[in-house]
């Protein structure tokens, strides 16, 4: 895999347009292209398919979390629209992972099948807001809890901070797919990030993939910010 493979751009914009300007911008300095609940909800579902059209994989990120039958629809439709990756909460439990694996395998052929990636704790919160949510154990423990909870039910990626990561890789093995934001470049700011480290950090602790969002498509030339960051992980 080239360093610019492991680059998931966040398409995180509201509307068509801009995202296929930065689909073309970075055909090349990226290896994914995800979509997220800003854009699939202005668009549509038709936007998968253009930025398929221009040769990008789609990451589709609407972090499923409801009912099993309910997240099996989901995950049956989003199958049929060809994403090479997607996302559920681990959080909605054991039987809704199975439902959504079982959705995967059933509406894709197996060298299309999408990558299901349990969302583990997000990136924004630290362990006073997990504290405040009734999560008394703290990030990492549960961010452990939670991934090899997925790993039973058959998934086979982890989203989770780039803090987890180490463990999470020593803990799930080689196999398991690491997806990981709250990445932040030295040359760029953390908003409202809290869990966060550089690109090259990331990978040396077991990231498969990083998804960067504003360091790539808010920087002045986002074709050279990514480039840089390829640089960073050679
Ligand atoms: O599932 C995600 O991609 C995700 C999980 C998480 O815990 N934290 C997180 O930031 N994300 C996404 O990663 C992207 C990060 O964007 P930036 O903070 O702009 O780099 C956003 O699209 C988030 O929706």
């Amino acid at each position: 895999m080239k360093p610019y493979e492991k680059i998931i751009v966040a398409l995180d914009v509201d509307t068509e347009k801009k995202a296929l300007a930065l689909v073309k911008k970075l055909k090349n300095k990226a290896g994914v292209f995800k979509i997220g609940k800003e854009l699939f909800t202005s668009a549509g579902p038709g936007i998968v398919k253009k930025v398929q059209k221009l040769g990008g994989k789609v990451f589709l990120d609407l972090k499923f979390h409801d009912i099993p039958n309910t997240v099996y629809k989901a995950v049956a439709s989003a199958s049929k629209l060809g994403v090479y990756m997607m996302t559920i909460h681990t959080s909605g439990g054991s039987e809704m992972m199975k439902a959504a694996v079982k959705a995967a395998e059933e509406n894709s052929t197996k060298n299309k099948r999408p990558i299901i990636l349990g969302v583990t704790i997000l990136t924004s919160l630290d362990d006073n807001a997990l504290d405040e949510i009734g999560y008394k154990q703290g990030a990492e423990k549960m961010v452990l809890h939670l991934a090899k909870m997925a790993k039973k039910a058959g998934v086979t990626g982890i989203v989770s901070s780039p803090k987890e990561l180490k463990k999470l890789r020593k803990a799930l093995g080689p196999g398991m797919v690491l997806v990981t934001p709250g990445i932040r470049p030295v040359w760029s700011a953390a908003g409202d990030q809290k869990r966060i480290t550089t690109p090259a950090d990331a990978v040396k602790n077991g990231a498969s993939f990083m998804v960067i969002g504003r360091p790539i498509t808010g920087a002045k030339d986002p074709a050279k910010a990514a480039q840089m960051i390829s640089d960073e992980i050679k």
